[in-house]
């Protein structure tokens, strides 16, 4: 049988599903590794081993980094880069829509001239599905994509085919990575993306894109892991914000954090968070840190 292995960016507008379709290919089970691939070309979010091959899913740098125009973002030089070195792209759009966010991830990909998937998210939420079949028609006439394929990430529907046809696209080699390994990040960087993605669920707008989780501790003792972050912002007034009256919004987003780290991790975590407030000065990198990220 024939086997296949091969490296596949995740694009789209902000909000379209990219990381809901992306945990949900990888499946909840995320056992993560801190062991840093030998040989990769890419920074790689994601490994699913499955039966005739190996789909590694790739960060695409400057796509979702916050802040900035979206529309800059999609044309940034490193993400172009990026995406004309995968195997495949998985164009995620949502049904049935297409507005000019997506018309400019589609120029990127059509840019990067890599066989492309368009993928057609949320369709759960079409209550007529005969406005699908249009849809899908308009997209096929807009470029020539290797295939189309309506699904809801969140749902889990149509994600079989979808794997079966990402599989077929990439080319014939031997797995890359041992079959249970499923990420090449490390687990501090899960941890403090697990904050931070509390933070933006509970402060949203609230919150400055400038705002960022630093780990500056992350031990293992003795099976439980001791987790120091800091989360730094811009003033006083959003470290506030995000501390709360008597402390009681950091305290709950915190918890949350935590108990998604022990589900993660599979293990107790113990975590402490302190907010600091960086001044303009320390928004450049020497500065910052020559700061240090002990004091408190
Ligand atoms: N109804 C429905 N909602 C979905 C589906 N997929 C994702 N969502 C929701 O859409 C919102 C955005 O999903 P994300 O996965 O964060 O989108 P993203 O593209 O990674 O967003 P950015 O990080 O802003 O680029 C979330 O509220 C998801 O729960 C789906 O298939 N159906």
């Amino acid at each position: 049988m024939t086997n296949r292995c091969g490296y596949i960016a995740i694009v789209g507008r902000p909000n379209v599903g990219k990381s809901t379709l992306l945990n949900r290919l990888l499946g909840q089970k995320l056992a993560i590794t801190s062991h840093k691939a030998q040989t990769t070309r890419h920074s790689i979010l994601g490994v699913k081993t499955v039966d005739g091959g190996q789909m590694l899913f790739v960060d695409t740098p400057g796509i979702h980094a916050r802040g900035g125009s979206a529309l800059n973002r999609y044309l940034n030089r490193t993400a172009r880069a990026t995406l004309a070195d995968v195997d495949l792209v998985l164009l995620l759009l949502e049904a049935p829509r297409f507005t000019s966010e997506d018309e400019l991830a589609l120029k990127a990909v059509i840019a990067a001239g890599r066989p492309t998937i368009a993928v057609v998210n949320k369709i759960d939420l079409m209550r007529d599905k005969t406005a699908l079949l249009p849809y899908l028609g308009a997209l096929g006439r807009r470029h020539a994509f290797a295939d189309i394929v309506p699904v809801s990430a969140r749902r889990g529907d149509q994600l079989e085919r979808l794997e079966q046809l990402i599989l077929a696209q990439l080319p014939e080699a031997d797995n890359l990575f041992p079959d249970d390994q499923l990420t090449d990040r490390s687990e501090r960087f899960f941890a403090a993306e697990l904050l931070r993605e509390q933070l933006t669920r509970r402060y949203g707008e609230e919150l400055p894109y400038q705002t960022t989780v630093e780990i500056e501790r992350f031990e293992d003792q003795g099976g439980r892991y001791l987790i120091h972050a800091l989360i730094w912002v811009e003033r006083p007034g959003q470290k506030a914000i995000i501390i709360g009256h008597r402390g009681e919004a950091l305290k709950a987003a915190a918890t949350q954090a935590r108990h998604a780290m022990q589900a993660l991790f599979d293990r107790p975590v113990h975590l402490e968070v302190w907010v600091k407030v960086k001044d303009s000065w320390s928004s450049d990198e020497a500065a910052l840190a020559s700061l240090g990220y002990s004091e408190r």
